[in-house]
C-alpha cells in the first residue's frame, strides 16, 4: 500500500503513524486541532502526546477528515471510543469503496454498550462491513514510538482482511498476529482497562504483589465470563488481547488507567483525575458500560461492580476491598469444577 491514514493524533495514533511510515510512502495523520497538525508538520514532533519521538517526513498532519481519508487503501481509527461514532459518521461519505477500516480504540460506547466495530458498522454502508478490523494488544505508545519490540493482534471477520492489515503494519519491531475473534479481541482490550484501574487502586493502598496478582487473575476470569457470554472464543483471553494487554496495562506506570486508579486510592474524584491526566482514561467510562452490560446479561463481575461503586457511588476503596474478599466462597473455575465433581 502507498496511501494510508491515521485518524486521531493522540499518543496511540501518532505512535501507529510512526509504524506505518516504515512501510508506506504517504501517511496522513488527522488531528482535530489546527495547531497540532501544524506542529507535526513544522517540528516533526507531537510534543503533547508523544514527546521526544521524531516523526518521519512521510507523516503529514491534516485537519480535514475528507482530505485525510480520500483515496486511502487503509484508514486507521484511533480516536477515543466516545468520539468514534461522530468521527466515522463524518468521514464515511468520503471513503473509497475498497478502503479497509481498522480501529485501535479500547472501549465500549457508553449508551449503546456496543463494541467499536459494531459502532463503525452502523455508520458506514453495508459494503464496508467485511472490511472492518480491530488492532489490539500490549502496546504502550511511548515504547512503540521508541521502536521497542512489540506484539499486537488484528482481528477481522474475514481472514484476508486481517492479513492485509497484518501486512500493512508488520515491521521488524512491531510483530502482528491475526485472529478471527473480533468480539474477544475487542472485549479483552476494552475491559482490561477496568482491571488496570483496580490494580492502580491496590498499588495506591500499598497492598503489594499478592493483591495485584489476584486482581489480574480474577479480573481475567470475569472479562472472559462476559466475553464468552457475548460469543468470544475463550482462548482469545489467554492471548495478546487478553493476558498480554492486562499485564502490560495493570503493571506499568505508563498506563493512564493504572495511574488513574492510584489517584482514586488517594481520594480524587473521576472528574479531577481526568482533568489532571490530560489524556484519555478509557477505563472510567468502560467500567460504567461493562457494569451495565454484566447486569443486563446476568454475568457475575465482582471487581467491575466494586470499581463502579468506587467511581460513581463514592464507595471507599478499603470498603470495596473488604466486600470483594468477604464474598461467598466458591470454586476457582466454577463451571469446570461443577462438571469435574459430577464426573468423580
Ligand atoms: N496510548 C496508548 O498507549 C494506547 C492507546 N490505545 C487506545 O487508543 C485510543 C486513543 O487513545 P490515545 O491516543 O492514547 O489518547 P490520547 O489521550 O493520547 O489522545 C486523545 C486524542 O483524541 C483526540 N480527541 C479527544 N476527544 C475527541 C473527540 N471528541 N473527537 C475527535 N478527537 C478527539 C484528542 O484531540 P485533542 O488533542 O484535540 O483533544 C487527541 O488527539 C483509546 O481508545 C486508547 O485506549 C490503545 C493502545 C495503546
Ligand atoms: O492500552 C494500552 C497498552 O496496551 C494503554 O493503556 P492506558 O490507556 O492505560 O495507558
Amino acid at each position: 500500500m502507498r496511501n494510508v491514514a491515521v485518524i486521531g493524533a493522540g499518543s496511540w495514533g501518532t505512535a501507529l503513524a510512526t509504524v506505518l511510515a516504515e512501510n508506506h510512502e504517504n501517511v496522513s495523520l488527522w488531528a482535530r486541532r489546527e495547531e497540532l497538525a501544524r506542529e507535526i508538520n513544522e517540528t516533526r514532533e507531537n510534543k503533547r502526546y508523544l514527546p521526544g519521538i521524531t516523526l518521519s517526513e512521510r507523516i503529514k498532519g491534516d485537519t480535514s477528515l475528507e482530505r485525510a481519508v480520500r483515496d486511502k487503501e487503509l484508514v486507521v481509527l484511533v480516536v477515543p471510543s466516545h468520539a468514534m461514532r461522530d468521527t466515522v459518521r463524518t468521514l464515511a461519505p468520503h471513503l473509497h469503496k475498497d478502503t479497509i477500516l481498522v480501529h485501535a480504540a479500547k472501549g465500549l460506547e457508553i449508551d449503546s454498550l456496543k463494541r467499536m466495530s459494531e459502532v463503525i458498522k452502523e455508520e458506514v454502508s453495508a459494503s464496508f462491513h467485511e472490511q472492518i478490523a480491530v488492532l489490539s494488544g500490549p502496546s504502550h505508545a511511548e515504547e512503540v514510538g521508541m521502536k521497542a519490540p512489540t506484539t499486537v493482534v488484528v482481528a477481522a471477520e474475514k481472514m484476508s482482511v486481517a492479513e492485509e492489515v497484518q501486512d500493512a503494519f508488520i515491521t521488524s519491531r512491531f510483530r502482528v498476529y491475526t485472529n478471527p475473534d473480533v468480539i474477544g479481541v475487542e472485549i479483552g482490550g476494552a475491559l482490561k482497562n477496568i482491571i488496570a484501574l483496580g490494580a492502580g487502586v491496590s498499588d495506591g493502598l500499598e497492598f503489594g504483589d499478592n493483591a495485584k496478582a489476584a486482581l489480574l487473575t480474577r479480573g481475567l476470569a470475569e472479562i472472559s465470563r462476559l466475553g464468552i457470554k457475548l460469543g468470544a472464543n475463550p482462548l482469545t483471553f489467554t492471548g495478546l488481547a487478553g493476558v498480554g494487554d492486562l499485564v502490560v496495562t495493570a503493571t506499568s506506570q505508563h498506563s493512564r488507567n493504572w495511574r488513574a486508579g492510584r489517584m482514586l486510592a488517594q481520594g480524587l474524584a473521576p472528574d479531577e483525575i481526568v482533568a489532571r491526566m490530560g489524556m484519555v482514561v478509557e477505563g472510567i467510562k468502560t467500567t460504567k458500560a461493562a457494569h451495565q452490560l454484566a447486569c443486563e446479561l446476568g454475568v457475575e463481575m465482582p471487581i467491575t461492580r466494586e470499581l463502579h461503586a468506587l467511581l460513581f457511588r463514592q464507595k471507599a476503596p478499603r470498603d470495596a476491598v473488604s466486600d470483594l474478599m468477604g464474598r461467598v466462597r466458591r470454586h476457582e473455575t466454577e463451571e469446570l469444577a461443577l462438571q469435574y465433581f459430577d464426573n468423580h
